[in-house]
Parts: C-alpha cells; sequence; structure tokens
C-alpha cells in the first residue's frame, strides 16, 4: 500500500508504524461551491483498508461532493484528506492511480463490445500490453460478462451495462472503489448480481466507499455507515448499532380512509401516555409508531384508535429498519423511486 508524506500529522497520530495507513482519512473537511454554497462542512472519518464502508444521506446532502474530493475532481476549499495515503491536494496523480471510480452515470462505450470496453480501459489507465488480456479475461468473468464478451453494449440491460462500467473502473487493481449510486434504477435481480460482484471483490481485500439511496443495500452490504445531512456527518456505526440507537420497535398501523383519517390517527398516537418516548410518522398506508413499549402498549393504541371510530385494516409490530433509523436521524424519509426525498414530520 503506498505511503508517503512526513509532515504528516494524521500519520503520526497513527504512529507511521503500527497501524496500517487507512484507505480514507479526512480531518475538517469543507468544500465551499463558487456561489458560496456550502456543500461539505467540516467533516471527520476514517475508512480503514478493507473495509465496506456506506455513505447515506437525503439529497444534497453532500455525498456526490465529497466523494468527488476524494477522487480529486474537485478541491477541498479546507481540511485535510488523504487517500490510500496521498494528499488528494498535494498528490491528486498517485490517488488517482489507487483508486477505481463507478460515477452514477455509466461510462461504457455502447458501439463496443464488452471485451473492448475492458481491453479499452486497461490502455487508458496503462495495463501494461502483456497483461492486458488476461485481465480482461478475469474481469469479465468476475461480473459474468463471460458469455456475452463479443455482444456490443448497446445490446445489454441496465445491470449488464453497470456490471461491465464495475469491471471497467477495476482494471488497473484499485486498493480503493467509490461506487456513487451503483444500483439506482435496476431491478432487484440485477441489483441482487451486483451486490454478489461487490461483495467478492471486498472479499478479495478491496476497500468499498458506496453510497446509495437503497437502505436495505447499505443494511445488506456495509460494515459501517456514516449518515450526512446538510453537509456534516450526524451519525456513524454499523448498521445494528444504528438501527439499536433508534431503540424499542415499530407498530405500522394501516388504516382506512385518506390523509384525515392519518392525522387524527397520528394525534392519537402521539398524545397516548404509555408512548410519551415515540415517534410518530404518516405512512401511506396509515402510521407508523416507534417507541420502547410498541410491542407491550401496541394494542391499547389500536383500542384508542377505534374508540375514536378509525378503521384499522391492519397492524404489524416489527424491528427497526434502516429506513427508520433515516427518518429518525434526518427527519426524512428516502424515497426508494429516487424522486427527492419526500419530507415527513416526525416527532419525538
Ligand atoms: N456545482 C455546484 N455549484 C453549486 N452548488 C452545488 C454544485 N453541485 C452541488 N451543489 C450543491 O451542494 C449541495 C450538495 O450536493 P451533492 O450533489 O454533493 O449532494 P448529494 O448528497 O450527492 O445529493 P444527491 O443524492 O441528490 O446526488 C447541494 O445543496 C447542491 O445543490
Amino acid at each position: 500500500m503506498p505511503s508517503s508524506g512526513s509532515d504528516d500529522a494524521i500519520e503520526s497520530r497513527h504512529d507511521g508504524r503500527t497501524s496500517p495507513p487507512a484507505a480514507i482519512e479526512v480531518e475538517g473537511l469543507e468544500l465551499v461551491y463558487a456561489d458560496g454554497t456550502a456543500a461539505v462542512q467540516g467533516v471527520d472519518m476514517t475508512v480503514p483498508e478493507g473495509e465496506f464502508f456506506g455513505f447515506l444521506g437525503p439529497n444534497g446532502a453532500g455525498k456526490t461532493t465529497t466523494i468527488k474530493v476524494f477522487a480529486t475532481l474537485l478541491s477541498p476549499t479546507s481540511g485535510r484528506v488523504r487517500v490510500n495515503g496521498f494528499d488528494v491536494r498535494t498528490e491528486p496523480q498517485s490517488v488517482r492511480e489507487t483508486i477505481g471510480y463507478m460515477a452514477q452515470e455509466t461510462s461504457v462505450d455502447p458501439e463496443l463490445t464488452a471485451e473492448e470496453n475492458v481491453r479499452f480501459a486497461c490502455e487508458a489507465y496503462g495495463v501494461p500490453r502483456g497483461e492486458r488480456s488476461e485481465r480482461v479475461d478475469e474481469l469479465l468473468d468476475l461480473v459474468d460478462l463471460v458469455d456475452v464478451a463479443d455482444k456490443r453494449a448497446e445490446e445489454f440491460s441496465g445491470g449488464m451495462k453497470k456490471r461491465l462500467d464495475a469491471a471497467t473502473a477495476l482494471v488497473h487493481r484499485p486498493p480503493l472503489v467509490f461506487l456513487d449510486e451503483p444500483t439506482t434504477g435496476l431491478d432487484p435481480k440485477a441489483r441482487n448480481r451486483l451486490w454478489d460482484y461487490f461483495r467478492r471483490i471486498n472479499g478479495r481485500g478491496t476497500t468499498i466507499f458506496l453510497t446509495t439511496q437503497y437502505l436495505e443495500e447499505a443494511d445488506q452490504l456495509c460494515d459501517r455507515l456514516a449518515v450526512i445531512s446538510g453537509g456534516e456527518i450526524v451519525a456513524e456505526g454499523s448498521p445494528a448499532e444504528l438501527k439499536r440507537r433508534v431503540g424499542g420497535e415499530v407498530l405500522d398501523v394501516e388504516l382506512e380512509g385518506g390523509p384525515a383519517s392519518r392525522e387524527r390517527a397520528a394525534t392519537i398516537a402521539r398524545a397516548f401516555d404509555a408512548f410519551s418516548d415515540a415517534a410518530v410518522t404518516e405512512t401511506d398506508e396509515g402510521i407508523s409508531v416507534t417507541a420502547e413499549s410498541a410491542r407491550q402498549y401496541g394494542t391499547d393504541l389500536l383500542v384508542a384508535l377505534r374508540d375514536a371510530e378509525l378503521i384499522v385494516t391492519g397492524f404489524n409490530i416489527r424491528a427497526p429498519t434502516l429506513d427508520d433509523v433515516f427518518l429518525a436521524i434526518t427527519g426524512e424519509a428516502v424515497d426508494s423511486d429516487g424522486n427527492d426525498a419526500a419530507r415527513t414530520e416526525v416527532s419525538r
């Protein structure tokens, strides 16, 4: 793993000997765009080598801006960022040579075959000529595109294009890969195949930095997560830790009637004595109540709703998901259709 720099406070904090350099080390990162938008405001984070790290946040939170700083496409306004041991400001070339970047839009050439796309990427990244054929075969095999190696990418489904794109991001065997919303718009089957692939490259030791709008994806794949909101990190931990932080269980109640019924039910749940610590949200079907005592007093709430002449058509008690974590932390629900995050009122 490359490492350089003598005057580096971050490295000396690690003593420079006992701990290997982290894949990503960030102290006090700020990025202000030319128009004055403060997109990232004082971010600190460390991603150890080999980790599968998830970076979550509502739209406009600063995720892509942060990735672009890590990938040296934007220069930080202030703060220190080291990627694979290199300073993004003073050693951008070394950073670029040691990272893979799968951007939101695929960069595959539709006119070229799968094999030609990967071969072209090998040339662009300076893979030695004698190694190219083997590298192309290995990567097409890794992403299960061997059977269609000679087909033009324009014939591929969205999922196949994404897998091909991921292969091209890996031709130079980078120890760290950035995946910016890699599965957006894919059907569940295609998404699952990509997940297998990401797990495989992480299993080979590659550090992965993933942004996604699918919280289930983060839950399934990531060792650790950070949530960014308004340019600041507002929560960090493993998926299990974050879920525990929400606390308790979630009671989902389905109601007959429109928004007025949901609003009345939410008011009743908020006023319910047993749920003084509850987070109550209105959902598409009814309401959700997250509380320590959701299981114990859930039926009492159902009775209270019935007494208020609201018609309950279904209910369910479950453990919190990352969606609940996200809602509790940011006050916004992630819209899995990829539209703007829906703002939902949260009372705590
Ligand atoms: N080139 C730019 N000039 C000025 N402001 C920008 C620019 N690019 C992004 N922004 C703003 O910076 C903030 C952070 O944007 P960014 O794209 O990093 O967020 P994001 O979390 O990646 O959102 P999304 O999920 O929508 O991609 C937003 O307020 C956005 O409007």
